[in-house]
């Protein structure tokens, strides 16, 4: 062989491993890189709904459950950022190899290019049919997933519930239920993808028969060359390659479309306790709270509260009581704005808090809830939630405030202890003195005090009351009371009842005029 020959091999080879290696790489970067700008998109979007869903107001909360919120959050993006990675340019190289192919079938035959051009409306039909009835199937796919995930929620969460009562069968059956109707939808969004790709199988090779048939009698008849047929049946395979490609997107448009659907109907959810334009900054409140004729329904057909008119000054600890459901807990989530009055107003020191910054009202207020939430983290970083740029000294302080001392020193890290998830390592009372703890840190001159009903130990909630107290002074305090310990220590007594304020006094007032109060004392005194 001439040794020309073999440096013109070797040349080739060179020049062909180089382009290897280039398509290579480039093929790596336009791989990583599109599925980079993918995940970007979904990562921002998640972002933008994690964001909103946390603007979002109480009621919202009450009517949605958290399975589903976190359906959204996680699931329902999916698939979009592989959409928006493979989506455009799949449809672009698709679109111009189709034009591409057709282009040249024409300038070779144009009889023979009709007939393959026949595929085009039915194809048409097939794709937009399909896409809508996917998009609906994976809607309620998505829809389903996200009941499986409220019902998962819900068992896990209620587990100690679940197990005490034996119910783990009854809770089995009600997964299946839900895992059963999502199974139907994902089946019902394959059924209708596997109807189209058949559809869209039956009608390429239904071309490629039409395309012989016809060439075949074109060429009988001498308007088509052997070697234009068979040039023409290769460029049909041609044709066929984009189809496929498209194809491959039917499962993946529907789907990301599906979740950007539901992504939508989120972010349209408006918050409903949102800032007034000329909202004012409030800072440093005396806390003189006042109740204007403030009527307040959860939903618009049922008042709870109705035309109540209440006073409260600055640093007095008002205590309120009444009967389960009455409205107390529901009285004092208005102040913070958790939900908005229907009719009246509420104002604090002469300003109506509606037209006050949302977030400067709730700096303002501290709230001790019955049910202390804690969050998976170390006990240092659970008290400084009240204040996250607290030092270790405030910290130490608020914690020493707090009676908590004893508690841990006890713990095996100290204040690095981690609490696990709802802090379930520590007890009732523990929990309370780490809510207590936060708001020393906060420091507001509000404070809302729902009263655990839960009985602790004698000594535990001296210690607890002690530790109120402390925290109380110098604040105006509303205590939701269930028991008479934090009564006694109150300025005034307000008592609620299904019909509103029924009466309004201090202990010894109200134990004299011997209404509701009274009657509510003695049989709390027997027990
Ligand atoms: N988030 C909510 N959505 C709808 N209705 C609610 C909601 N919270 C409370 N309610 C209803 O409002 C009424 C007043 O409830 P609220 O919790 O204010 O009473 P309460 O006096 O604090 O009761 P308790 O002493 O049992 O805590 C009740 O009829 C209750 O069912």
């Amino acid at each position: 062989m001439p040794t020309e020959n073999w440096s013109m091999i070797v040349t080739v080879s060179v020049a062909l491993l180089i382009v290897y290696i280039l398509s290579t790489l480039l093929q790596y970067i336009v791989n990583y890189w599109g599925h980079m700008l993918g995940i970007n998109i979904e990562t921002d979007m998640r972002k933008q709904l994690f964001q909103h869903v946390q603007k979002q107001s109480f009621k919202f909360f009450d009517n949605t459950k958290t399975g589903n919120i976190m359906s959204r959050i996680t699931n329902d993006l999916m698939d979009i950022g592989e959409l928006a990675h493979h989506g455009p340019e799949d449809l672009f190289i698709s679109i111009m190899t189709f034009v591409g192919a057709f282009w040249i079938m024409f300038t070779i035959n144009v009889k023979l290019a009709l007939v393959a051009l026949i595929i085009l409306p039915f194809l048409g039909w097939l794709m937009i049919y399909s896409n809508i009835r996917m998009n609906r199937a994976w809607k309620k796919m998505y829809g389903e997933i996200a009941d499986v995930n409220a019902r998962v929620e819900d068992s896990v969460s209620g587990v100690r519930v679940v197990q005490s009562f034996t119910n783990e069968k009854f809770e089995n059956q009600r997964f299946q239920a839900n895992n059963k109707k999502f199974r139907k939808a994902k089946l019902g969004g394959y059924k209708v993808m596997s109807f189209s790709l058949s559809g869209i199988y039956m009608m390429t090779r239904f071309v490629t028969l039409a395309v012989l048939v016809v060439g075949a009698w074109l060429s009988y008849t001498n308007q088509l060359s052997y070697g234009e047929l068979v040039g023409f049946v290769l460029y049909v395979n041609v044709l066929f390659k984009p189809i496929e490609k498209i194809s491959a997107l039917m499962e993946l448009y529907p789907k990301g479309m599906a979740g950007f659907k539901r992504f939508t109907e989120l972010m349209d959810e408006d918050p409903d306790i949102v800032d007034r334009k000329d909202a004012v900054e409030v800072k440093a409140l005396r806390g003189d709270i006042r109740f204007e004729g403030v009527t307040f329904g959860y939903d618009n057909h049922k008042s709870v509260l109705q035309n109540i008119d209440l006073s409260i000054n600055a640093g007095e600890t008002v205590a309120f009581v009444g009967p389960s459901g009455a409205g107390k807990t529901t009285i004092c989530s208005l102040i913070p704005r958790f939900y908005d009055v229907s009719e009246g107003a509420i104002t604090i020191d002469g300003i109506d808090i509606r037209n006050m910054k949302k977030e400067s009202l709730r700096s303002q207020i501290g709230i001790v809830q019955q049910d202390v939430f804690l969050f998976t983290g170390t006990l240092r970083e659970n008290i400084a939630y009240g204040n996250l740029n607290a030092t270790q000294e405030e910290i130490e302080l608020a914690a020493k405030r707090a009676h908590l001392e004893s508690v841990i020193a006890s713990l095996p890290n100290g204040y690095d202890t981690q609490i696990g998830e709802r802090g379930l390592k520590l007890s009732g009372g523990q929990k309370q003195r780490i809510a207590i703890a936060r708001m020393f840190l906060k420091n507001p001159p509000i404070l809302i005090l729902d009263e655990a009903t839960s009985a602790l130990d004698t000594e535990t909630e001296m210690i607890i009351q002690q530790a109120l107290t402390e925290l109380s002074k110098n604040r105006t305090t509303l205590v939701i009371a269930h028991r008479l310990a934090t009564i006694r220590n109150a300025d005034r007594i307000v008592v609620v009842t299904d019909e509103g304020i029924a009466e309004e006094g201090s202990h010894d007032e109200l134990l004299e005029r011997n209404g509701i109060f009274a009657k509510l004392h003695e049989v709390q005194f027997q027990k």
